[in-house]
């Protein structure tokens, strides 16, 4: 031990005799085990030494080595690579056999979003009256568990990757933490990266072909604005949304040919911007948002949210928003009219709120003759469908912009956006090209004719209310079996393949969700025609009726009976100015 106590620096063997009461022990343990406690604490100095000194050289060394021997590619979060990055490394074997993992109540990025997987048995969920009892289905949803990765390696294609979830300070942007990823690969050429990139992308590509991610404008005062994911949802189908064919095949048409690559070659051989805007305009509750969701789902596209009339989006969030967009997405900017955008010598609030209010019997039959879509004819080549006196000459458009946006930033009120603002933000550098803009308005006679014209919104789309078809195709959506029976064929094959289980059909005669008795295609017709026949063409929004026949959704002969009734108080209702009535 002399020899050990040696090798150690002057004067470390004796610090532990300066420990009171050390003395005392050492003596015990010598005389009771034959044992020196000093030579116990020398040697374990010396291996902490030895611990400490090569866990200093292995830092520096795998410092050094990350520097000069790996390549390395950054991914900052406001990229959508940034997710698809993510949802790959969760769905890898070594993550999901992790040993440190991140338990929530809500599904993390990645893992497939199908809120079936929770087992259950209707009887289950009811209490002794037969009523679902939440507290009884929340003790059933699944908790979900992802991997707690900060640092994970991995090889993949015969490479040794380096995945890492960073932060860095921003010093030169209001946005002061940036959140990023850094893939790594051994050697000195990226290659190897940008290959496991491209596969991570072809992988997302077909695992959300038929799923639509929806993005939400989020303004935070220490981060500023940013796209903050909302969901990844199964993409709508066009055929859910009941609006005029000829409409429908229009805007796709429109949309197909703008995103063809060949249209961009096209638009930048003749020096014109590549951008392509929309207008849904009409009155709330007649399908503008789903009709933008069902195209997201159509196009593979995702979907940008933005309200013009949160208080919170400044002009230069709306900026910095629009700059980080994705080179192709959707991006429905809502509420433009409260963008405090007003239509040069527009009535005010209350006359348009008239106009879509008292829309009785009467107004209904003046609209017949007027029909869903006019065609304006080409303006500067490009057709467009508009609402006929508001749609001011290309001439005058101009001129009125310059004068109007003064007029608008007076009247800035419910929104911190001025026309001016955003006109420089849809068609000024910060807008990417090949995005396809969708303007959604309750209020188009509002809107500034600088706001709409050509190049800015290229397709009119004018919303609504409930047509006799649109009725009629409501309801048999709503009685139809077609998609449950489809869904319940998934669901077996799903459970045949892979015997993760979802609910469970065979519900009891107790259970409290009813279903609806499976009615024959002529069944369905006829009671959609006795349906639409009782209620006025043009008089009642889609989501009114919705609204309706989600109270009757186990029963369509009751809903038959029941609606002339809900009808004539709704159109009381309505012409007392209330807001609200009686439920039927
Ligand atoms: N044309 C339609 N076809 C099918 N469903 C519709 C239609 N219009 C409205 N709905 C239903 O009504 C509800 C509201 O529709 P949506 O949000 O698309 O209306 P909106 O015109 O965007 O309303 P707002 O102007 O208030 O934002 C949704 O549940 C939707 O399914």
């Amino acid at each position: 031990m002399e020899t050990i106590r040696g090798y150690l620096p002057q004067g470390l063997p004796d610090t532990t005799a300066n420990i009171p009461g050390y003395g005392l022990i050492s003596k015990l343990a010598l005389k009771a085990f034959g044992v020196d406690i000093g030579d116990i604490v020398t040697i374990y100095l010396l291996l902490f030494g030895i611990y400490q000194g090569a866990r200093f050289v292995y830092y520096r060394a795998r410092i050094y080595f990350i520097d000069f021997a790996t390549s390395v590619v950054q991914i900052d979060q406001d990229e959508a690579l940034y997710y698809q990055i993510i949802a790959w490394m969760s769905a890898q074997r070594k993550t999901k056999h992790s040993r440190d993992l991140k338990a929530s109540s809500s599904r993390p990025i990645g893992q497939d979003s199908d809120d079936d997987d929770i087992e259950y048995n209707e009887t289950e969920l009811v209490d002794d009256t037969g009523l679902f009892n939440y507290e009884k289905w929340a003790g059933r949803t699944p908790v979900f568990y992802d991997t707690n990765f900060c640092e994970v390696s991995f090889l993949h294609g015969g490479n040794y990757f380096i995945f890492t979830k960073e932060e860095r300070e921003n010093k030169f942007s209001h946005v002061k933490w940036e959140r990023y990823i850094a893939l790594r690969c051994l050697g000195r050429s990226t290659q190897p990266i940008k290959d496991l990139v491209k596969h991570v992308k072809d992988w997302s590509s077909k695992r959300d072909s038929d799923t639509t991610t929806i993005f939400r404008s989020a303004v935070d005062r220490s981060r500023g604005a940013e796209w903050s994911r909302q969901a990844t949802r199964p993409s709508r189908p066009m055929d859910t949304v009941s609006l005029d064919e000829a409409q429908k095949k229009q805007i796709m048409f429109d949309i197909n040919d703008y995103l063809s690559p060949k249209t961009a070659c096209w638009y930048a051989t003749r020096g014109i911007p590549h951008r392509r805007g929309y207008l849904f305009h009409g009155p709330p509750g007649t399908g503008k948002t789903s009709l933008s969701f069902a195209l997201a789902g159509i196009f593979g596209l995702n979907i940008y949210c933005a309200s013009l009339s949160e208080p919170e989006l400044k002009e230069s969030d709306l900026a910095a928003l629009f700059r980080s967009l994705p080179q192709r997405c959707i991006v429905l900017l809502e509420d433009i009219d409260s963008a405090g955008i007003r239509r040069d010598g527009s009535s005010d609030n209350m006359e348009v709120h008239r106009n879509f209010d008292s829309h009785t019997d009467e107004d209904a039959d003046e609209d017949d003759g007027e029909g869903t879509i006019q065609k304006k004819g080409p303006v500067r080549g490009l057709w467009t469908w508009g609402f006929g006196a508001q749609q001011a000459t290309v001439q005058n458009i101009e001129k009125k912009a310059k004068s109007s946006s003064v007029t608008s930033e007076e009247n800035v009120g419910k929104s911190n956006i001025t026309l001016s603002g955003l006109l420089n933000i849809i068609d000024g550098a910060a807008s990417h090209e090949g995005r396809v803009l969708i303007m959604t308005t309750n209020y188009p006679e509002k809107l500034d004719s600088a706001l709409i014209r050509p190049g800015r919104v290229d397709l009119q789309i004018r919303f609504t209310l409930a047509t006799h078809d649109q009725i009629r195709a409501i309801f048999k959506r709503m009685y139809s079996t077609e998609h449950d029976a489809k869904r319940k064929n998934t669901e077996t094959q799903a459970t045949n393949e892979s015997s993760t289980c979802s609910c469970n059909h065979n519900a009891t005669p107790n259970s409290s969700a009813k279903t609806v008795e499976e009615l024959s295609p002529e069944r369905l017709t006829e009671l959609a025609e006795q349906f639409t026949a009782q209620l006025p063409d043009t008089t009642l929004s889609p989501a009114e009726i919705q609204g309706y026949l989600l109270m009757k959704k186990t029963d369509p002969i009751g809903a038959i009976v029941g609606v002339k009734e809900w009808k004539n108080k709704l159109l009381e209702a309505r012409k007392k100015g209330m807001k609200v009535i009686d439920s039927v």
